[in-house]
């Protein structure tokens, strides 16, 4: 390979007819081959060679073989050429037809015809062997496979231009005369003794050159590795080669590549790759304009890979300075990064944001942690770290309002107002944590949602009955699969508020498990001295919890936790009178059911003495729930009369059977005791 001229390429190199890319000097592409001279070459040269002579070929970019061409082509086609046969035994090319026509015209036509098409799929070949330069090559792997057909697949590293002088053989590969158009030992000789030291028009272009490619990495992000390789590579590779090495790695057309390829003179490759790296700059200038990113996000590198290079040249596939795909995740993240400045959440918090989000923009989509880091973040910024209701707190206000939506429950009621006004006097009020305890349905979860709606905060009541599992108060930790927050931060998540109202309904039910004991984590929740800083596992963060107001309830103290119950100031919720009830129908859950079933006060009327029946008959219970469903029974009932068409006015004792039909309104009055009532809902389990 050496001569007094410097190293040499082998007078005489395969060629690997290629269509697809176009390999220049110093970079390293991948080919797919498949056409059959190609897969000879493959088979016959690269794979049985065992020197490094074999592994050089000559690439020839841009030109179909025309072998494989024809199985392309129609049956028709196909089958004329199987008629005509042209043979070079001799040096001399003979045409020969295969076959007798019915008439002379016919015979003529033919022969017309098949040489068209003949000439046609030579035209490539003639001009391969006649004008083409190429680029000699070492091939660095080759892969094959039977899937979805047999082919090769080549990585192949230009190594310098050659000329093709002559054909020498086409089957079972190309065979040519070569000419070597590159010196090769411009790898060899050190940076600063090549053409930067030139003076003239060329030393001055190359300059240049040089100007412009650092310019461009000055745009990229150095923090990609293949940037901070070509960074190092433009100081140590020689001037020379910069245009065939820079025009394979920034995103030219193979036009373009082509026109450098075939650029032999020095001065003609500068002049030409010049223009295409100050498109690529002022490209990405106004890429960066437009996308007004933060300094941080401002440089960017997309869609780079590297591949094994034996010239310690840089690989290349181009990097995609103006990839569609791309911007819409560089958006992405750019959004990301805005919502969670714009959070306002504490030192810390921003902190650990700001070091996801850096690890989430160096890490591709497809990586599993991807979505999972995207979701953390998602949540941060969705938190109210700092985002609340203010108190619209009077307590003449609040008491009518508690007045309103619940008849007795005088001990209770008086309680919240005294917190109610402390809360006012000192809106930095710490603690207590009030609990309801008392039998079902004896108004304990109303009286919280009023509670809520008498200071003008977001309600979210969080169900602990049945809750065995710490995680689900405290979150998992981000190392589990399906690792989630905890309820209180999900239920802050949805309130959108850092003060809302929160009922830890039922917290007399919770369980213990393997999986620990959700009491003891809600003892962090509860305690006014530590839930400022709440550190729920997934978030790993401390959030404030200070403003939530918390109020619990429970059917019995029997079974809280004592660490718990201390924490709490438990307010007994006893169950009704008989009276109290009659009011509590009267004054809330008739006009509530009527409401509710579409019905008015003069289309049902249930006298007193008619609800205190069902309430000593038809209810045990210390509460007011099954009242309300028999109340909703019989609306449902009247309903179905309503529904039917009936009309009838104002009876005295009315059964089912006896409603009236003397126009006006349908009006049911229910005065009617006991067994009577009964048929009522007889009726209403019969109609509905
Ligand atoms: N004093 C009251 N005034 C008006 N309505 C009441 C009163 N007490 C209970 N209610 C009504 O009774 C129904 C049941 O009340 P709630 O769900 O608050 O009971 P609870 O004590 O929370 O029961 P549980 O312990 O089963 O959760 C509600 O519709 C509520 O409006």
């Amino acid at each position: 390979m050496t001569s007094d001229g410097g190293i040499q390429i082998p007078s005489r190199l395969p060629l690997l007819l290629t269509h697809e890319g176009v390999l220049l000097p110093g970079s390293t592409v991948r080919f797919s081959v498949d056409s059959p001279r190609n897969m000879h070459l493959v088979s016959q040269r690269l794979l049985r060679g065992t020197s490094l002579k074999s592994t050089i070929i000559g690439v020839i970019p841009n030109t179909r073989d025309p072998e494989h061409d024809t199985d392309d082509l129609p049956t028709l086609h196909k089958r004329i050429y199987s008629l005509v046969a042209l043979q070079s035994n001799t040096g001399r090319w003979t045409l020969t037809f295969n076959w007798q026509c019915p008439g002379p015209v016919w015979l003529l036509c033919s022969k017309i015809l098949c040489l068209h098409l003949l000439c046609l799929t030579l035209t490539s070949y003639v001009s391969l062997s006649l004008c083409r330069i190429g680029t000699a090559g070492i091939a660095v792997q080759v892969v094959g496979s039977n899937w979805p057909k047999p082919h090769y697949t080549l990585l192949i590293t230009g190594l310098c231009r050659f000329s093709v002088s002559s054909l020498l053989k086409e089957r079972p590969f190309v065979l040519a005369e070569v000419e070597q158009l590159d010196k090769l030992d411009q790898y060899t000789i050190p940076a600063t003794e090549s053409v930067a030291a030139e003076d003239g028009e060329l030393g001055e272009l190359s300059q240049k050159f040089y100007q412009a490619a650092v310019q461009l990495l000055g745009m990229l992000d150095m923090s990609v590795p293949v940037v901070a390789k070509f960074r190092r590579l433009l100081d140590s590779l020689p001037r020379e080669t910069l245009p065939d090495v820079v025009a394979s790695m920034i995103r030219t057309s193979n036009k373009e590549k082509l026109q450098v390829l075939d650029a032999v003179s020095l001065e003609e490759r500068f002049k030409k790759a010049l223009p295409m790296l100050t498109k690529q700059i002022e490209g990405l200038k106004l890429l960066q304009k437009t996308r007004k990113i933060s300094p941080d996000n401002e440089k960017r590198v997309t869609n780079i890979c590297i591949s094994p290079l034996p010239l310690n040249v840089c690989v290349h596939t181009p990097f995609n300075l103006d990839g569609d795909d791309e911007d819409e995740d560089g958006d992405d993240t750019a959004v990301l990064e805005r919502k969670v400045h714009g959070a306002n959440m504490p030192e810390a918090a921003l902190r650990v944001c700001l070091k996801e989000l850096k690890r989430l923009k160096k890490m591709p989509q497809s990586m599993p942690e991807y979505a999972l880091t995207r979701n953390y973040l998602d949540l941060m910024v969705e938190l109210p770290w700092s985002k609340s209701t203010k108190d619209c707190l009077d307590i003449r206000a609040a008491r009518t309002l508690l007045d309103n939506d619940h008849y007795a429950m005088d001990k209770l009621k008086r309680r919240v107002l005294e917190y109610l006004a402390v809360r006012q006097l000192k809106t930095t009020l710490k603690g207590p944590i009030l609990c309801f305890v008392g039998p079902p349905g004896v108004g304990k979860t109303s009286v919280g949602r009023s509670i809520a709606r008498t200071l003008g905060r977001e309600f979210h009541r969080i169900a602990l009955g049945g809750v065995c599992d710490q995680s689900d108060i405290r979150g998992h930790r981000r190392t589990y699969v399906g690792s989630m927050p905890g309820r209180i931060i999900n239920g802050l998540k949805t309130v959108g508020v850092n003060n809302p109202v929160f009922l830890l309904d039922e917290v007399d039910k919770l369980g213990k498990s393997l999986q620990g004991d959700p009491a003891a984590a809600l003892l962090e929740v509860l305690d006014p001295e530590q839930n400022h800083s709440f550190t729920d596992h997934y978030l790993n963060v401390a959030f404030d919890l200070s403003q939530v107001l918390f109020i619990a309830t429970a059917n019995t103290t029997a079974t809280i936790p004592p660490a718990l119950l201390d924490r709490m100031e438990v307010l007994q919720v006893p169950g009704y009178t008989q009276e109290e009830k009659v009011e509590i129908a009267h004054r809330h859950l008739i006009p509530n059911q009527l409401e509710q079933h579409g019905l008015t006060p003069q289309q049902l009327h249930i006298p007193q003495d008619t609800t205190q029946d069902i309430i000593s008959r038809y209810t045990r219970e210390a509460g007011v729930r099954s009242l309300e469903r028999k109340i909703g029974a019989i609306c449902r009932a009247v309903a179905v009369k309503v529904a039917e068409g009936h009309r009838a006015t104002k009876t005295e004792a009315l059964t089912p059977e006896s409603q009236t039909q003397q126009g006006g309104e349908l009006s049911v009055c229910v005065s009617v005791i006991g067994p009577k009532v009964q048929t009522i809902q007889r009726n209403v389990f019969m109609l509905v």
